[in-house]
């Protein structure tokens, strides 16, 4: 096996030809500056409307309440953060750039002379992360077209289950007919269940057989899960393996679990075949606590992994993130081992897409624009985000490497001597870190719901770019939230998460300025303010509606020119971002339900995000990592299917979402009776607040159906649906009254 002296990590050109990059990068001159102008008329408008709120009331209404002015300068402050929050937005359509590879001259250069790639797949939960899709997971970057003997595949499970560890030993006897049959044949994509499911019933002979065996295995794995057991063939064969867990141990408390499963490090000619496979299950202790996923990449994976293959990059994914493009290592590497702009480059994002979003993307999990403009705008001003899956690092970095300092050489005698498996066990114990710089200045970080962001920030302060990878063809492909739910919590984390990085000591503003660029900084405030920006559009939206209801005009009359610039920004700024959601691959509806998501989760996720950062600041909650669920019941599975939005459970997000509705609803039918009673006057000084309500309730309506209209196990809890109608009827006597 060719692991000499020589050669392994140290990938020396196979021939000189530097001249050539291995990746360029392009820029859309023409089109920026035409965004520009367009943007600066933008920001124009938005100064007139600040203008007009300070200057205008104070000449037309001497006689105005102390409640009216209260309210008109919540509606100035609302308009100066929305104002201001749009030019932090315009950071990351400034200067977007595209980057392109040249993986053949990647080859051309180093042939099979690659270095060590390992792979962590993370998975935490055995119900909500079924093995079988964890597992195709595992085989699908087992059998990326990469020299076996470079690759090693770590399953880190958090979950500490014997069913995972199971389909685990299953999938590595799979992997051996699997991983050669990929290679032989081009398989495209090398997960089997998506490359089984693409391919429908045109299979010929040899891939019948290939598929016939991976349903046998499948239905295997999927009888462990359903009756919770292992068989006890599986046992006996894997003895070693499953001995490791006691028998008190559970998820939260037991003993590292480490398996080699087939070590490629052996001079046997089925590791030449097939990557090493690598279970690991960190020690926990309910004393420790566990740090959730960054816990599990820096025990498992950086300290484990050095002591066993020690790949010089390392790809993190979900477990849910299968690859879907089994050449995307190389597009990878054709950035990172690039020898002149690839030098700084730290790591290489690729986007998170999912392969069960319907034609519409109901609850816009796709973020299309966040990947096709907002990514790629970040790249041009330093990078994009490491987003926690399908981003490869350059192992030293993570592990706290400066931008000019040396790389250490990786040697490779490090991972020829064969280090016994229980003296590494001692690297994923819960003390091991105890007094290090582990999880601080050392790895992923700690103490964030998105460790992910926080890492990645910090690697580009110390000096370092990244860069972003979107090819046509998506090389990862995962499962998105198939509920309403599910969605707004998993938001929930993100945006507090990202609030805690604002406001954390690597804050990209206090720390970040003059370490990485303005532009960069605003790329990433866009996101950490995203739990603030919660207030202001929650009190804009229920004054608009309320002062409506109230007769209070809040805006310009249609016929007056102030007029203008308000139209002008409302009509223009939507009709940008529906043509940015069409060249974005979109469709109309697709942006309507955009639209309706954005509402969604600025008055549910992101204030509760902000509550729950302000709770652990003033140190009364801590933050959790809830993992989102991979699966869905068959119903709600085919009500997803049908675009139908998803309620069901029984949520405080919910209640105000719903009491929001409601609210909205009847304030809108107060001014049209008022309307319909021969009262036009109403109309004329409050048309803007006519349209606006009205066309809330519209993208409200789904929001409606699940609370009055259906009867299927789908819709709203009746008991919230009660509640909120109770709370906003009341709300609106006690305002008519007032
Ligand atoms: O204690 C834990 C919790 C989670 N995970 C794993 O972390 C991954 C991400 O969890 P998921 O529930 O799927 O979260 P998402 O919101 O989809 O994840 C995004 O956002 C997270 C930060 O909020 C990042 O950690 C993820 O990599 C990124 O894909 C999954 O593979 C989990 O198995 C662990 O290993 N240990
Ligand atoms: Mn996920």
């Amino acid at each position: 096996m060719a692991m000499g002296k020589e050669d392994d990590n140290r990938c020396k050109p196979v021939h000189d030809g530097h001249s050539e990059p291995l990746f360029e990068t392009r820029r859309k001159t023409g089109r920026v500056i035409a965004y520009r102008v367009f943007s600066v008329s933008v920001f124009a408008c938005i100064c007139l409307i600040w203008f007009y709120r300070v200057t205008v009331p104070i000449k037309i209404d001497v006689n105005r309440t102390g409640i009216d002015r209260l309210i008109w300068f919540v509606m100035l402050v609302a308009e100066i953060w929305f104002g201001l929050y749009w030019v932090v937005t315009q950071s990351s359509r400034w200067n977007p750039v595209w980057r392109f590879t040249f993986p053949d001259r990647l080859s051309r250069r180093y042939g099979n002379d690659l270095p060590r790639l390992d792979v962590f797949v993370c998975t935490a939960d055995p119900v909500i992360e079924p093995p079988l899709m964890v597992v195709n997971t595992v085989l699908s970057v087992a059998a990326l077209d990469y020299p076996p003997e470079k690759l090693a595949v770590y399953l880190s499970d958090d979950g500490g289950s014997e069913l995972t560890f199971y389909a685990l030993t299953e999938a590595a006897e799979f992997a051996k007919t699997w991983v050669p049959f990929c290679k032989r044949f081009n398989v495209e994509p090398t997960s089997p269940a998506a490359y089984l499911s693409s391919k429908g019933n045109g299979l010929d002979s040899t891939a019948e057989e290939v598929a016939e065996l991976y349903r046998e295995m499948a239905a295997r794995i999927e009888t462990a899960s359903r009756l919770g057991r292992v068989p006890e063939e599986a046992r006996l064969k894997y003895g070693e393996g499953f001995t490791q867990w006691d028998a008190d141990a559970t998820r939260r408390n037991h003993g590292t679990i480490l398996q080699i499963l087939v070590d490629g490090r052996e001079e046997n000619t089925i590791a030449i075949e097939i990557p090493t496979l690598v279970y690991l299950s960190r020690e926990k202790r309910p004393q420790h606590h566990h740090n959730f996923k960054a816990g599990a990449m820096n025990a498992l994976v950086l300290r484990v992994s050095s002591k066993i293959t020690c790949g010089k990059i390392i790809l993190n994914l979900d477990c849910d993130m299968y690859a879907n493009n089994s050449k995307s290592a190389r597009d990878a590497l054709c950035i990172l081992l690039d020898e002149k702009e690839g030098k700084e480059i730290a790591f290489v994002q690729f986007p998170q897409c999912f392969d069960n979003v319907t034609r519409n993307d109901l609850y816009a999990t796709m973020m299309r624009v966040g990947v096709d403009v907002e990514f790629i705008g970040l790249d041009g001003n330093g990078g994009p985000l490491y987003i926690g899956t399908g981003c490869f690092h350059r192992r030293d970095v993570i592990c706290g490497r400066k931008y000019g300092e040396e790389e250490e050489e990786v040697k490779s005698e490090k991972v020829q001597e064969m280090i016994e498996p229980e003296m590494i066990k001692d690297l994923a114990s819960c003390t091991y870190e105890a007094n290090t710089q582990w999880g601080k200045e050392m790895g992923v970080k700690y103490g964030c719901p998105v460790e992910d962001v926080i890492t990645g920030l910090a690697i580009q302060c110390r000096g370092w770019k990244s860069a972003f990878l979107n090819p046509e063809k998506k090389d990862f492909l995962g499962v998105a939230p198939t509920n309403l739910h599910q969605m707004l919590v998993q938001h929930r984390r993100w945006s507090e998460g990202d609030f805690q990085v604002l406001l954390s000591e690597y804050s990209p503003v206090w720390y970040g300025k003059g370490k990485i660029g303005l532009g960069l900084i605003l790329g990433y405030c866009c996101y950490c303010l995203w739990a603030p920006s919660s207030v202001p559009v929650l009190v804009y939206s229920v004054l608009t509606f309320l002062c409506l209801f109230k007769g209070i005009p809040l805006f310009p009359k249609v016929s007056s020119s102030w007029f203008i610039p308000f139209g002008y920004v409302t009509v223009v700024v939507n009709a940008y971002s529906l043509a940015e959601f069409l060249w974005c691959g979109g469709t109309f509806r697709g942006w309507w339900n955009e639209q309706r998501v954005w509402l969604y989760r600025r008055t549910s996720s992101f204030l509760f995000g902000f509550t729950d950062t302000i709770m652990k600041l003033l140190g009364v909650s801590e933050s959790a990592f809830v993992i989102t669920s991979k699966v869905a019941d068959e119903e709600a599975a085919e009500r997803y299917k049908d675009e139908v939005m998803e309620f069901g459970v029984e949520s405080p997000m919910f209640l105000l979402l719903g009491t929001l509705g409601m609210l909205n609803l009847f304030c809108f039918a107060a001014a049209v009776m008022r309307l319909a009673s021969g009262d036009g006057g109403d109309f004329k000084t409050m048309g803007f607040q006519f349209v606006i309500t009205g066309i809330l309730v519209v993208i409200n309506w789904p929001l409606y159906e699940g609370m009055l209209l259906r009867k299927d196990k789908g819709k709203m809890p009746t008991s919230v649906t009660v509640k909120s109608v109770v709370i906003a009827l009341s709300a609106c006597t006690c305002l008519a009254f007032l």
